[in-house]
């Protein structure tokens, strides 16, 4: 190693993920090995994402995290197994201009910075630990030089939290559940990428941003000790839905995409109810979700909008295409209208052209808005939902080359 003291760092951005079908049941608490395979839709960075500059050098006397501007600790099992693994695997780096020479077995003793963002709520049901372990090991693998590809990285994210192995690409992706004891198949590989299916429009639903109280990692203990109902989905639904939801996808079919993605969600929260103690990770707001868009599926004949919720209250609609998503933030904006005092600006993020299409510019549009012709005496529940995010299908991990989005000091390896 050179004499001089010297900071070498990396910076990713990372998606966040909504399954399809659910990875609900753990085979493996500390391996984080399923009960069955899972799909998800990768959602556009440029809306969710996760940004972590990773850093290196021999002034840090120990390894140190700060995650949206506050420092963690990085004692916890999930975040060492990470560290282990992917340390495991660095290999040689030179930098011959920085006079900066890391040999392989350097590594072991060296010492490392990490800082990261969300752009969106942290532990609130819309995947912050998918996106965020995801980015982790994807910029520490860079950083490292490790030669593994993102199927081989994401079983190593999936040892920070099972979702997080899916968040390594972008358009559809497939965990396959494995069968090894060691967790080595047990990994992610991308279905079609975000090219394939680009006419989904994806809107979701904030319901509530405040912490959940049952983790995921809780409630799907208690579910497998305590629910027929995962045993009979792991072993007899899941695998079927997935080879019809593949054919779906490769197919670009609608109508069974979101059949498909409906019914795993409901079963899904099905289980958490059939869990002791039974978990709710719904509300009255995204029953009401779920109620307007199977009135309005049924009245079209053939389903325009998927949904489908994570283990919080918030909707994740897929649009079939940019008409229907049209529609259906005039529909969610008729009956979930901002409170008097907010700003359609912020109530509406994301991509704001879906709003323009819609024909809303301002409040008044929103009090103007004709009631849902499927839904009778539909109520107007005004702030139930916090904001809307309108988003879209979205690539996997990117390296970030431009120093000024990095996230640590270049000279001294501290939060900017
Ligand atoms: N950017 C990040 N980098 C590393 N770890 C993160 C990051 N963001 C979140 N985490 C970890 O994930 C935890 C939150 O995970 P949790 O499963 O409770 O919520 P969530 O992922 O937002 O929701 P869900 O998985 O249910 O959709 C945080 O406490 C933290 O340990
Ligand atoms: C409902 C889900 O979002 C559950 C995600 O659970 P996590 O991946 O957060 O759980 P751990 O592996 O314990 O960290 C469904 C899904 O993403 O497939």
């Amino acid at each position: 190693m050179a004499e001089k003291t010297w900071v070498r760092m990396v910076t990713a951005q990372t998606p966040t993920n909504i399954a399809v079908i659910k990875y609900w049941g753990k085979r493996d608490e500390t391996l984080i090995l399923p009960v069955n395979d899972s799909i998800s839709v990768t959602l556009d960075p440029a809306h969710l994402c996760t940004t972590t500059t990773v850093a290196v050098s021999p002034s840090f006397d120990q390894d140190r995290m700060w995650l949206n501007g506050k420092e963690i600790s990085l004692s916890g099992g999930r975040y060492q197994n990470c560290l282990r693994e992917i340390r495991a695997r660095a290999c040689e780096v030179e930098d011959k201009e920085k006079g900066i020479k890391i040999a392989k077995k350097d590594w072991e003793k060296l010492h490392l910075h990490v800082a990261s963002y969300n752009n969106f709520p942290t532990a609130a049901g819309l995947a912050s630990s998918a996106a965020g372990f995801a980015c982790l090991v994807f910029a520490l693998a860079k950083l490292m030089n490790a030669k593994e590809d993102n199927s081989e990285l994401s079983a190593i994210a999936r040892q920070g939290s099972g979702s997080a192995c899916r968040s390594l690409f972008g358009g559809f992706v497939k965990w396959i559940m494995g069968k090894a004891e060691d967790g080595s198949d047990s990994l992610a590989v991308q279905l079609v990428d975000e090219k394939h299916w680009d006419e989904l429009v994806i809107i979701i639903a904030v319901v509530s941003s405040r912490q959940k109280e049952t983790s995921s990692t809780t409630g799907m203990r208690d579910s497998v000790e305590t629910s027929l109902l995962l045993q009979h989905r792991a072993k007899e639904v899941v695998p079927k839905r997935i080879k019809q939801m593949e054919e779906a996808i490769k197919n670009r079919d609608f109508g069974s995409f979101a059949q498909l993605s409906c019914a795993d969600s409901n079963q899904f929260h099905a289980v958490c109810l059939d869990t002791c103690p039974p978990i709710f990770y719904m509300n009255g707001t995204s029953h009401r979700i779920i109620s307007c868009v199977e009135k309005w599926n049924c009245s079209e004949g053939t389903p325009q909008v998927a949904y489908t919720f994570d283990a919080g209250p918030n909707a994740v609609l897929i649009a079939h295409n940019r008409k229907a998503a049209t529609q259906l933030m005039q529909k969610l904006l008729f009956c979930f209208p901002p409170t008097s005092d907010a700003h359609l600006n912020s109530y509406v993020i994301g991509d704001k052209s879906i709003l323009k299409d819609a024909g809303i510019e301002d409040i008044k549009d929103v009090e103007a808005l004709p009631p849902p012709p499927e839904t009778k005496d539909v109520q107007r529940c005004k702030g139930d939902v916090s904001y809307f995010i309108c988003t879209k299908p979205g690539r996997g991990p990117a390296l970030l080359s431009d120093e000024s989005q990095a996230l640590l000091h270049p000279e001294t390896g501290l939060p900017k």
